[in-house]
């Protein structure tokens, strides 16, 4: 059975007063209904330490990380030292880092292989624009990402990928893809898994869906046969929306 998982990607929002809110209402949440899914919030880098100490039941993980182990990288903070302070899930390849920060499939190649050295769980996102879809290129894209940017990893290394597929086009946009696209693409990026490692491994990867996902329409998203649970922007600051979508799992 394949791992299910829900995580809040807070993007940079909440100030530390409502990150530190929110942490200890989902994580009370979690610990009290016991959901069967991993519960995952993706926080600012300034909110993580306090987060990771102050949850027992929820994961918290880092939107970002750089590559390079120190040095002179003014502004940025490795994955070593998020490494350091108890992170073990980080979000690689979003679409606002490739398009807002330039982020290249090489430079993105080299973060996955950073991110695999210290034994971290890569959350990989991909995901295609409106007019690729229009013009019938949302497979190939998507599967391109993969394969410029993690498919090299052994298959060992592999097992600790889930892949997040958000069509850029639903981001915070409130136009969700419906289940039928949604699965459609995440049974597409299952047998680009299968083609290049095994059957096995394929079977064992979760994929998950974020894109304008909410408690109105997660449970019939969650529920197609190729999608594993969600990475939720918007709707992961507000706690009762929060909930309800977790509770999908229960
Ligand atoms: O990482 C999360 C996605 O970008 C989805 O964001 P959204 O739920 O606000 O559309």
């Amino acid at each position: 059975m394949r791992k299910k998982i829900v995580a809040g990607n807070w993007k940079m929002n909440l100030t530390s007063e409502e990150a530190l809110k929110l942490n200890t209402a989902i994580d009370t949440f979690v610990a009290k209904n016991e959901p069967k899914c991993e519960v995952i919030h993706f926080s600012p880098y300034i909110y993580l330490n306090e987060g990771i100490n102050s949850v027992e039941s929820i994961a918290i993980g880092a939107q970002n990380g750089y590559p390079e182990k120190n040095g002179a990288f003014t502004g940025e903070i490795s994955m070593y030292q998020l490494k350091e302070i108890g992170v073990r899930n980080i979000l690689i390849g979003h679409s606002e880092r490739r398009q807002i920060f330039k982020e290249t499939d090489a430079f993105l190649k080299s973060k996955v292989d950073a991110a695999t050295n210290l034994d971290l769980t890569i959350f990989f996102c991909c995901g295609e624009t409106i007019s690729q879809r229009e013009n019938g290129k949302h497979v190939a894209t998507v599967i391109t990402q993969l394969e410029n940017s993690i498919f090299h990893l052994s298959e060992e290394q592999f097992k600790n990928v889930v892949i997040a597929y958000e069509p850029i086009w639903a981001i915070g946009t409130g136009k969700t893809a419906s289940p039928a696209q949604a699965n459609e693409m995440h049974q597409a990026i299952r047998a680009a898994i299968q083609k290049n490692y095994n059957a096995e491994i394929a079977k064992k990867t979760s994929i998950i869906y974020g894109g304008s996902c909410k408690p109105t329409n997660a449970s019939e998203l969650f529920h197609q046969s190729d999608i594993d649970g969600g990475l939720i922007g918007g709707a992961s600051l507000k706690s009762e929306d929060f909930m309800s979508i977790i509770s999908t799992y229960k």
